[in-house]
């Protein structure tokens, strides 16, 4: 059965127009006139218990929105939102219990305070048990490398510990649900796969739901079996993400560097794309020949040999289209 369940779910914001003319900003405080912009239009999605989802979309897209109203922070315009059987608007204590929420823009740390201290706040706000506090942070602390900072200050921390604090301070409690908004988002790559790695564990070892909205399409590709997009609202696509780029970018690309620069030539099955289409830098441009071509209508081995025949082959290399590319198309309405 579902554990995280959005049906038919709306959220619309109101705020006083905006009235033209001179000062629009006062007159817009005894205006009656309301402006409604629909942040959430009718979203559906289920997910099972232990699923990893990606949560994606553009800027504005509906994301965080949603995010908060599975978490209770906001209620809906219409529509309903389950969260392990409860709704959370209505129910954010208890719900509060079930999930743990990272926001990566804000931390829900204690500034002033060690980040132990703030560990000893949650703890007993959680009614946290001596020997079960001290097994966790105990645990967290080993597998988010946390023990040079646990004393210093939160404000003093670098961004990359300071998640790491918040992803714990999430997870104190042992939800069997996380929703992650953005936990990477500023990370250095060694921070980041540091992050990834231990979301990646919790799911696994300990069947832990994740939601996970990101702009950052390695963490996709590291993480997310399943991905929801949406865009103005709406979920644009829900499924596999291999399906996705099977659907959509089913070619592969196969990159040559040549002995020496040569003359275009054609080879059946195969159109020779710009460099730029694989996203990696080529470092001999001037002998470097990229062919995309469909599996389905050549194999690889055979298009190599083909192009080995033409061709004076150096090197070459093999690259599947790029989830950035994959997911720009959606977004620019391709797939509708
Ligand atoms: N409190 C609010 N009052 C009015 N409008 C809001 C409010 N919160 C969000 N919105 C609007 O709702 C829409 C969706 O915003 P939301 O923050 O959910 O998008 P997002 O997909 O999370 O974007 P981002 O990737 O930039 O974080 C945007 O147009 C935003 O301006």
């Amino acid at each position: 059965m579902a554990v995280i369940e959005a049906a038919g779910l709306v959220k619309e914001f109101s705020r006083p127009a905006v009235l033209p003319g001179r000062l629009p900003r006062l007159r817009g405080l005894f205006s009656t006139k309301r402006e409604i912009t629909r942040a959430v239009s009718g979203v559906n999605f289920q997910v099972e218990p232990g699923e990893l989802v990606g949560y994606l979309g553009p800027n504005g897209a509906g994301k965080s929105t949603t995010i908060k109203m599975l978490t209770g922070i906001l209620t809906p315009t219409s529509g309903v939102c389950r969260v392990a059987g409860l709704e959370p608007s209505r129910d954010r204590a208890r719900n509060a219990r079930n999930i743990g929420v990272v926001f990566g823009q804000r931390t829900q740390l204690w500034y002033d305070l060690p980040l132990r201290d703030s560990f000893e706040v949650l703890g007993d706000l959680y009614n946290l048990d001596r020997t079960t506090y001290r097994d966790r942070v105990g645990l967290f602390t080993e597998l988010l490398d946390l023990s040079d900072f646990l004393d210093t200050p939160v404000r003093s921390l670098s961004l990359g510990q300071r998640m790491r604090g918040d992803l714990v301070a999430a997870m104190l409690h042992a939800p069997s649900i996380l929703f992650l908004d953005e936990p990477t988002v500023g990370l250095d790559v060694v921070a980041k796969a540091r992050l990834t790695e231990f979301i990646a564990e919790t799911n696994r070892t300990a069947g832990t739901t994740v939601v996970l909205t990101t702009h950052d399409m390695d963490d996709v590709e590291r993480l997310c079996q399943r991905i929801i997009v949406i865009d103005s609202g709406t979920v644009l696509y829900d499924g596999d993400l291999s399906k996705l780029k099977e659907r959509f970018m089913p070619y592969r690309f196969l990159v040559l560097t040549l002995a020496e620069r040569s003359l275009r030539a054609d080879i059946p099955f195969a159109t020779e794309v710009d460099a730029a289409a694989v996203g990696a830098a080529v470092p001999y441009p001037d002998r470097t020949v990229v062919l995309r071509f469909d599996p389905r209508e050549i194999a690889t081995p055979a298009l190599i040999t083909q192009a080995s025949q033409v061709y004076q082959v150096d090197e070459l290399s093999i690259v599947d289209p790029r989830l950035t590319d994959v997911i720009a198309q959606l977004y620019d309405g391709v797939l509708t």
